[in-house]
């Protein structure tokens, strides 16, 4: 396929995460998604790829129900997180999305300091019980987010004050420090230059060994490189989703085809 790298690797876990059925999102009368079904596993990175549109950062916001957020927004069907209903009135969605964090397009830190944008999860979900704690959680999330030899010595620093790189892992620490289960990344790199790109998508593949981890992106690339699954989205319909090498090498729709090839998009 042209000059598409797909690189081989083996999805660790078949257990499935999320469990999504039927779902469909609508913004006032429009309709964004379209009866989709998809099982999203466990210790391994799914990309959402498709045309400008298609609705791959609305179904990424199911998922934790950032949609919550958007007024005129109905979702319909069932999501379900460990076999649990994520849209059942008694979940709080605060809670979720300790369990299911976000990292969006630009980075967004706090105009706080290094230390305390990775330290507010925690805090504001009483998950440490003292100083020391919460010390050690702030340093291995840094660690986990690959930033923590790069601002170690300047933790009291503002967040704002590093390069766009350095935010965005600043941000995946920030997600990270409540212990998700899942990471939902929002064209994490769109906003970075090919170094701090090459960065986060190194940091993504570590990620897989603890999360469950989908990423949309505009990049195919970008998915050949990190993930092991793709959903590839058309006019709010999943029209296929399979192993990333089976999606780059031999799609079995014609119109996952036309895009991988570059013929719509
Ligand atoms: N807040 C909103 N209010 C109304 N319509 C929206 C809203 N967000 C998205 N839409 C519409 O839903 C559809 C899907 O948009 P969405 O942003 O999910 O697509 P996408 O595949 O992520 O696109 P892109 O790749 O350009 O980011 C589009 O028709 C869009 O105009």
């Amino acid at each position: 396929m042209n000059d598409m790298r797909v690189v081989e690797r083996s999805v660790d876990s078949n257990l499935s995460k999320i469990s999504a059925r039927n779902v469909q999102v609508y913004y006032g009368e429009a309709q964004a998604i379209r009866d989709v079904n998809i099982e999203i596993l466990d210790r391994a990175v799914t990309a959402f790829i498709g045309p400008s549109g298609c609705g791959k950062s609305t179904f990424l916001r199911t998922l934790n129900r950032m949609n919550d957020t958007i007024p005129i927004c109905r979702v319909e069907g069932m999501i379900e997180l460990d076999g649990e209903n994520i849209y059942d009135k008694r979940v709080d969605p605060v809670q979720l999305r300790a369990k299911v964090g976000m990292v969006f397009q630009k980075p967004n830190p706090f105009p706080k300091s290094i230390y305390d944008n990775v330290a507010y999860g925690p805090r504001i979900h009483g998950l440490t019980r003292n100083k020391a704690d919460l010390d050690a959680v702030v340093e291995s999330s840094l660690r986990k987010a690959a930033l923590w030899n790069e601002v170690k010595d300047r933790l009291h620093a503002p967040g704002t004050g590093l390069s766009g790189g350095q935010q965005q892992r600043l941000c995946i620490a920030r997600a990270v420090a409540t212990s998700p289960e899942v990471l939902l990344m929002d064209e994490p790199c769109s906003a970075l230059d090919p170094i701090a790109t090459a960065q986060v998508e190194e940091l993504i593949d570590e990620l897989r060994s603890n999360f469950s981890v989908v990423i949309v992106t505009h990049s195919m690339q970008q998915a050949a490189r990190v993930s092991q699954k793709t959903a590839f989205f058309h006019l709010g319909n999943l029209v296929e989703y399979d192993d990333t090498s089976q999606i780059f090498t031999n799609p079995k729709d014609p119109r996952t085809e036309s895009y991988i090839t570059g013929r719509i998009g």
